[in-house]
């Protein structure tokens, strides 16, 4: 079965009657942070399990890939927008907020610059993106432990700071990749079926328990 959604006045995801197989809408899920951070590694890892070893070639403008999830035997059709990071495309970035359901905020644990800036990134979220976006904050590149400049704590208490679900990812070893996508589909599926019975999805607490079976931060 496909889940389909579609968008109320006030931009939240509401149930949609759906054909067999057909997906109306797809679940867009916008990856934003500094030029450099892994984005366009983090898609690749999630969508071909690979990663993007070598030169870095930075994305020009936006860039797009689609993967469907399986979600308590639901189908949830996932369309991840990757955006450049450098400040020359931000413009085109903020064309694409207002259609983004969910966020995925990067910062490079290897780059303090980045992890300074996210406090920027999040202003502007809150000025072009839907009030009600499912957020995330993402430190990237968690297997680089000589490189590392920022600590796994400092990201916490940022994410605390601002009331974000956080947690550390590595593109490279596929740390903690697949459940950054995986939760904010969940949460995406839970508001989209708010008249079920079933209890309130907590995106905090999701992500926390997962990592936890999973013993948290190995890279
Ligand atoms: N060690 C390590 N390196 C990574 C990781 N993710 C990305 N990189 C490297 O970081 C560089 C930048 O990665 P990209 O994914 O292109 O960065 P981006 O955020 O998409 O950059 P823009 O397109 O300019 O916004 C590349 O050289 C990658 O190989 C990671 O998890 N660990």
């Amino acid at each position: 079965m496909f889940i389909s959604v579609s968008l109320s006045k006030g931009g939240q995801a509401v149930n949609k009657p759906h054909n067999n197989g057909v997906i109306c809408v797809p679940l867009q899920v916008m990856l934003v942070g500094d030029s450099g951070v892994g984005k366009t590694c983090l898609l690749v890892r999630f969508k071909d399990g690979a990663f993007l070893a070598g030169s870095f070639i930075s994305t020009v403008g936006i860039d797009f890939r689609n993967k469907v999830l399986n979600i308590d035997a639901l189908k949830v059709k996932l369309q991840i927008w990757d955006t450049a990071g450098q400040e020359r495309f931000r413009s085109v970035t903020h064309a694409y907020y207002r259609d983004a359901h969910a966020l995925l905020l990067l910062y490079d644990v290897t780059n303090k610059a980045s992890f300074d800036n996210i406090k920027a990134w999040l202003t502007e979220i809150h000025e072009y993106a839907k009030q009600d976006v499912v957020l995330m904050l993402l430190g990237n590149k968690a297997d680089a432990t000589h490189e590392r400049v920022v600590k796994r704590e400092e990201g916490e208490k940022l994410a605390k700071e601002f009331a974000v679900p956080f947690m550390e990812t590595s593109a490279k070893s596929g740390l903690n990749v697949e459940l950054a996508f995986t939760a904010v589909a969940r949460e995406l599926k839970h508001r989209s079926q708010k008249e079920s019975d079933e209890p309130t999805f907590q995106l905090e607490d999701y992500v926390n328990k997962e990592m936890k079976s999973a013993g948290c931060c190995r890279t």
